[in-house]
């Protein structure tokens, strides 16, 4: 069968990048000089990056950028972003300016337990499972003292051991639900390792658990695994300010401004169709600095969206309101981040964006996080409701259909100024060029 290779992961570096231009490349010589590229002059460097994932060929990179001038709980920040998509980072630096004026963000954590779940069969009297889970639950703790003695020392370890009976949902099966404080890590490695644990001793115990008959004794453990879904991880970010002062070169009249905002985000609330891109404009910030300070976005990304669908039916992230003519913005969403553990301290981009935020703890994280999130979706929908999403990134996106074209400097140059004055489209932009060229 052609393409289809034994033993890939064992090849070197070089061995693997010409099985692939062997294998799918027709100007060889091009692809792999273009991979070679990318690659870092610093051979430490790119090793350490080599290291990060498997059959690593080069660098993927995307934009680092900033958003300055956030001012969050009386603390000034400079938040990073690594994104691919144009207008994000202006949006978000746009309304960080706008908030300034007015007082700036305010966020607090809520909550900040994780969970994990031992999820396993058991086939037997249910109140014996019972007896037996009071019985071994002080040795389930006991049995991980060691992996828990320093995060114990820190403040964190396991909160509590529940049985949880889902044998109406799905027959014979039932749940070990841990939950966990796990400090500045995000602790997805410290959970998993507890819950293996509680799973070895669960089972051993219940082997030698003289109450249960020998089918009961004979649990079958399925998986043992933390979860991304936490909602009790909660960040809560809002500003406020009268509604005349929302007034602003962009808002002549604040208060016809703030109730369509409002009904925008209103609409977000009843309508999931509005509600998914509605998010998924809050997602922009988000996952921007969720992947600059080198925390998991998909981890971030399954527990949001779930969150955003916890009462049935998918809603919007954040919420409004006016009343006694102040105008409130807020998002509650649940993150967990970590500011140790896993790439923090290994990429040193990460390390570089995580000292631009003056080293946060994973709480200071969550808040600056979640002001990210609330920040893009004031920047996203201001412009929704006033001039429409496409004049501001369309602006933005101007340098990527000009570099589609391979516009000269000198090109660049005549066409941004031609477009402070026109409309920016596609077509417009490519007629523009077009004439220039001619
Ligand atoms: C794009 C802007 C900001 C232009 O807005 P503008 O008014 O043309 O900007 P300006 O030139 O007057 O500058 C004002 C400020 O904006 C920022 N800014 C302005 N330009 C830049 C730039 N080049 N680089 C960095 N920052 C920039 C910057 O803070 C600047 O202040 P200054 O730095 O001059 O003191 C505005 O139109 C906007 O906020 N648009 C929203 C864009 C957006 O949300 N993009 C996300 C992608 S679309 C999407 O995926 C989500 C969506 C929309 O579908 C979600 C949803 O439906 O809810
Ligand atoms: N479903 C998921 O989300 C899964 C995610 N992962 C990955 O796991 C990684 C995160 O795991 P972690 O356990 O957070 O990282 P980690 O395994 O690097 O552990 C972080 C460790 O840092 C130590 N530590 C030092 N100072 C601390 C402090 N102040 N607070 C708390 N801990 C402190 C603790 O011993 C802690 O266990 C991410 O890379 C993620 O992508 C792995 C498996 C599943």
């Amino acid at each position: 069968m052609p393409n289809i290779i034994s033993g890939f992961s064992k090849l070197s570096k070089s061995e693997k990048i010409e099985w692939l231009l062997n294998s799918y490349f027709v100007d060889k010589d091009s692809a792999r000089a273009l991979v070679q590229r990318y690659w870092n002059s610093d051979e430490k460097l790119q090793k350490l990056h080599d290291e990060f994932i498997e059959n690593t060929i080069t660098n993927y990179y995307l934009p680092l950028g900033v958003a300055p001038n956030f001012l969050i709980n009386d603390t000034f920040y400079t938040i990073p972003m690594a994104i691919e998509e144009s207008s994000v980072v202006a949006a978000a630096s746009k309304a960080a300016k706008f908030w300034l004026e007015r007082g700036g963000f305010k966020a607090e954590v809520i909550s900040t337990e994780k969970i994990g779940q031992v999820h396993f069969i058991f086939k037997g009297d249910f109140n014996k499972l019972k007896t037996f889970f009071k019985h071994v639950k002080p040795k389930l703790i006991s049995d991980t003292a060691s992996m828990t003695q320093s995060m114990e020392r820190r403040g964190g370890g396991i909160l509590d051991i529940e049985l949880r009976n889902k044998s109406n949902d799905l027959p014979n099966y039932y749940q070990l639900h841990a939950t966990f404080e796990t400090l500045d890590a995000m602790g997805a490695n410290f959970i998993n390792t507890c819950l293996e644990q509680f799973a070895t001793t669960f089972k051993n115990e219940a082997l030698q658990y003289e109450d249960f008959n020998e089918l009961e004794q004979n649990i079958t453990i399925v998986m043992s695994i933390l979860s991304n879904y936490v909602p009790q991880c909660l960040v809560r970010a809002e500003v406020s300010c009268k509604i005349e002062d929302l007034k602003s070169k962009d808002i002549p009249n604040p208060e016809e401004f703030a109730q369509k905002f409002k009904q925008a985000i209103s609409i977000a609330e009843i309508e999931p169709y509005r509600a998914v891109t509605h998010n998924k404009g809050i997602m922009n910030g988000i996952d921007a600095v969720v992947l600059a300070t080198g925390n998991d976005f998909r981890a971030v990304e399954a527990g949001v969206h779930a969150y955003a669908a916890k009462d049935g039916s998918y809603t919007s992230l954040t919420h409004c309101s006016i009343i006694n003519g102040i105008f409130k913005f807020w998002i509650e969403i649940p993150l967990a981040l970590g500011t140790v553990g896993g790439l923090t301290s290994l990429h040193p981009l990460v390390k570089f964006s995580l000292e631009m935020l003056q080293k946060p703890t994973a709480k200071d994280l969550m808040k600056i996080v979640a002001v990210a999130g609330l920040a893009q979706n004031f920047g996203a929908v201001k412009s929704l409701t006033t001039t429409g999403i496409q004049e501001g990134h369309m602006k933005m996106h101007l340098m990527n259909i000009l570099n589609q074209f391979e516009a000269t400097e000198d090109e660049k140059v005549k066409l941004v100024e031609h477009f402070k004055t026109n409309v920016v489209t596609h077509s417009s932009v490519v007629e523009a060029i077009k004439s220039i060229r001619n």
